[in-house]
């Protein structure tokens, strides 16, 4: 069954999250792009909060592709004790580099999520580097949030192509990128594991605002 997660920023919103039945927290700053990270200490209090209660995830924020960069952030996200971080691949820099570099975190026991961006032209084959590197998972989402989401990026069967590599390489599937009820609707006969939503769930469909628990429960009713 195709799962929620939901991107929360602080205490408020993660004690919203816990009283649905959204399955993966994932905190993040939508204030700060697409991937916007919260301080790792911020993570670790709201970590406390959840007490091992749902599944969840982190960003490690908007960081350029060069391993120097991306396996230290990564590192230090996973030192919060998050189930999952989630790192952006973006197409400027050494992405594959990247992905190779992180293969000594997964080995760790670190379990990381691959983001590939639906509006950068992502490169399909690197679902296989992600998968070789010991990634938990592999999510399409978009880096540039404008109102143009997932679906204007890339055709039903680019995505459906995605989900089924990363089901051949056995990772988990995520899809996101301001994702309405109707691309819900749309994406879930791809059965990913989670459908990832920030946008859809807050007032106004703005992300930038407050969650709206009428919001999560209306998209949560699409997955029964
Ligand atoms: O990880 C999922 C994202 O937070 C999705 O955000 P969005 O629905 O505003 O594109």
């Amino acid at each position: 069954m195709t799962s929620l997660l939901l991107s929360v920023r602080n205490a408020e919103e993660t004690l919203l999250a816990l009283q649905t039945q959204v399955g993966i927290i994932d905190f993040k700053d939508p204030a700060l792009g697409a991937l916007g990270a919260l301080p790792a200490a911020q993570v670790q209090a709201l970590l406390r909060l959840v007490a091992g209660r749902k599944l969840t995830s982190a960003t490690i924020g908007d960081v350029p592709m060069t391993p120097d960069r991306i396996v230290p952030s990564a590192l230090a996200m996973a030192g919060t004790g998050v189930d999952m971080v989630k790192v952006g691949i973006f197409k400027d820099g050494k992405p594959l580099a990247c992905i190779q570099a992180l293969s000594g975190l997964a080995q760790q026991g670190v379990s990381m999520v691959a983001v590939l961006m639906a509006d950068q032209q992502p490169d399909l084959n690197q679902i296989v580097a992600i998968a070789q590197a010991g990634f938990k998972g592999v999510m399409l989402d978009t880096a540039v949030k404008n109102r143009s989401g997932l679906l204007q990026h890339l055709q039903m069967e680019e995505i459906q192509h995605f989900v089924a590599l990363g089901r051949q390489y056995d990772l988990m599937i995520g899809l996101a990128g301001e994702l309405r009820h109707q691309q819900v609707l749309e994406l879930l006969p791809l059965a990913p594991d989670y459908i990832g939503v920030r946008g859809a769930a807050s007032r106004g469909q703005d992300r930038i605002s407050s969650l709206d628990v009428e919001r999560i429960e209306g998209l949560l009713a699409l997955l029964q």
